[in-house]
């Protein structure tokens, strides 16, 4: 049996194994990895002395890497690990779920592997630093769920999706080569013991794997994380576990940046960091729902990239009221349909603040504020006007197509209408949740009123600029359409 070795012994333990990794570098006379479980945060690396402006940090060869060009394994059942033939499918799709492996279900596979060879693993002291257990909401149980209201963070869970690609692409290649997964004389994990393992190893990919396919000294952190995160997610690219270089904690302000070589991944100071300061890493301008959803956890920081999504339904319905009226049920429901066979239809929209990025030493400067609803919206607004004329010949809809003015009004009108009646999806209010606040709560039940509460102040901003612009487009003769005030929603489209 193995012995129960402590949290900083596994520490050390993982310290020297990386040390010894031929071509590694850690400056332990600069920084060391520390508990900060005190603060929910686990190991962390933080500066022991004063560290200047594009220091290395650290080193990672590029062999110590856990992938699917590492591991063992590709020679043990090569025919999986055809990586040029590695599959372009969305795990998330269902219909060729089982067809063949991506990314993310092989490196899967590979940790599964990596971890039942228990101590013959090379990376085995890398492995038992890393967590068994997560704060993600795929782990929560159905109350915590609840708490997240009324966010579209609950449809993106994704448990049966996960569950699902587990059974169809991980068990039964582990099943077909039991031999290979299991070393001789182990115990044989059943369904039930494998789905879970599968689910850990997943999450532990989740938060901790980058994306090495850029080998050109950009490492698809830089100009758009997000399509970085829709590649990983599709498949395209192949990820890895990178030992030391996600012993980093991350924020939206950050100190560290990670250069992607092509013998080794490089740790590089971006600015001057202090005595006793904690190195961080950036994840991309992640609302905290979505740093919840992949990392587990929430930042005041991250707040400012929060976005709250609006669904066309609510907007549509206010419409009826004020467009659909003089139009038979059967010509409005003709309308309806039109704009949603359209091919740029979209069922709901993300609603955002505009500010800055951060500058190129990982600081934020700037306020971020509410400037504008999507231009998408706008467009789908007047396509459903011009539905209404074409198939009720709506009196209404012709005049709004005439004028400018009378369509903006209407336009901000049933926005408004349409932002009300997506606060109120929500059970508790923002003033109401700052009072929960402050009293006992558990971690998940803190982390999802922290996600609500920054959707709900996205909604309180987007009402108090659209009644804004409503007053201007009352008072002025000459106010901008509401189109022109818009902007791309695309940018942080989840
Ligand atoms: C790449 S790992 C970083 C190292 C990690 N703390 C550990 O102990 O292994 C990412 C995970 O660290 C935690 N984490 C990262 N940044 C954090 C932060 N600013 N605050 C709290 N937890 C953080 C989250 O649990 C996340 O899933």
């Amino acid at each position: 049996m193995e012995v129960d070795r402590g949290f900083d012994d596994h520490t050390r333990d993982f310290l020297n194994w990386f040390l010894a990794q031929p071509g590694a570098v850690f400056r332990s006379d600069l920084m060391s990895i520390e508990d900060l479980r005190g603060r929910n945060a686990g190991r962390g690396i933080i500066a022991k002395t004063d560290i200047a402006a594009d220091t290395v940090l650290f080193t990672i060869p590029r062999d110590a890497i856990i992938c699917a060009g590492t591991s063992v394994l590709k020679d043990k059942i090569p025919g999986i690990f055809d990586l040029d033939g590695v599959a372009q499918s969305d795990p998330e799709d269902g219909d060729d779920a089982g067809s063949s492996q991506d990314s993310w279900t092989l490196l899967i596979l590979v940790m599964l592997y990596e971890h039942l060879q228990g101590a013959a693993s090379r990376w085995k002291p890398y492995l038992d630093v890393l967590p068994s257990s997560f704060d993600t909401p795929m782990f929560w149980s159905s109350a915590e769920v609840s708490e997240l209201q009324a966010s579209a963070l609950v449809a993106k869970i994704g448990k049966e999706e996960a569950d699902r690609m587990i059974t169809t692409k991980i068990v039964p290649v582990v099943r077909a080569h039991e031999d290979v997964f299991f070393p001789a004389g182990s115990q044989k994990l059943d369904d039930e013991q494998l789905l879970g393992l599968a689910h850990r190893m997943g999450s532990a990919i989740m938060a901790y794997a980058f994306d090495l396919e850029n080998e050109d000294g950009n490492d698809g952190e830089g100009e758009d994380p997000e399509d970085e995160w829709v590649e990983d997610k599709e498949g395209r690219t192949m990820l890895g576990m990178v030992p030391m270089a996600d012993m980093l904690n991350a924020d939206a302000e950050f100190n560290a940046h990670i250069n992607h070589g092509e013998e080794a991944l490089t740790a590089t100071a971006l600015r001057d960091i202090k005595a006793g300061e904690e190195i961080l890493n950036y994840y991309g301008p992640l609302p905290n729902s979505e740093l919840l959803r992949r990392y587990g956890y929430v930042t005041p920081k991250h707040s400012r990239y929060d976005v709250v999504e609006l669904p066309w339904d609510l907007v549509e319905v206010e419409l009826k009221e004020r467009l659909g009226a003089g139009m038979t049920s059967s010509d409005w429901d003709k309308a309806r349909q039109r704009v949603r066979s359209d091919d740029e239809f979209e069922e709901s929209f993300v609603l955002d603040r505009s500010g800055e990025d951060p500058d190129p030493t990982g600081q934020l400067r700037g306020e971020v504020i509410f400037s504008g609803l999507p231009d998408e919206l706008g467009a789908q607004f007047k396509t459903l006007i011009k539905a209404a004329k074409k198939a009720g010949n709506s009196r209404i809809a012709a005049e709004l197509l005439e004028d400018k003015d009378k369509r903006k009004e209407l336009y901000l009108q049933a926005v408004l209408a349409a932002l009300r009646a997506r606060e109120r999806q929500y059970p508790t209010s923002l003033e109401e949740d700052e009072q929960l606040m402050t009293g006992q709560l558990s971690r998940a039940q803190q982390m999802a009123i922290v996600v609500r509460m920054g959707e709900k102040k996205v909604l309180r901003e987007a009402q108090a600029w659209v009644q804004e612009q409503a007053g201007v487009a009352n008072n002025s003769s000459r106010e901008p359409d509401a189109q022109e005030n818009g902007r791309s929603a695309k940018r942080r489209k989840l």
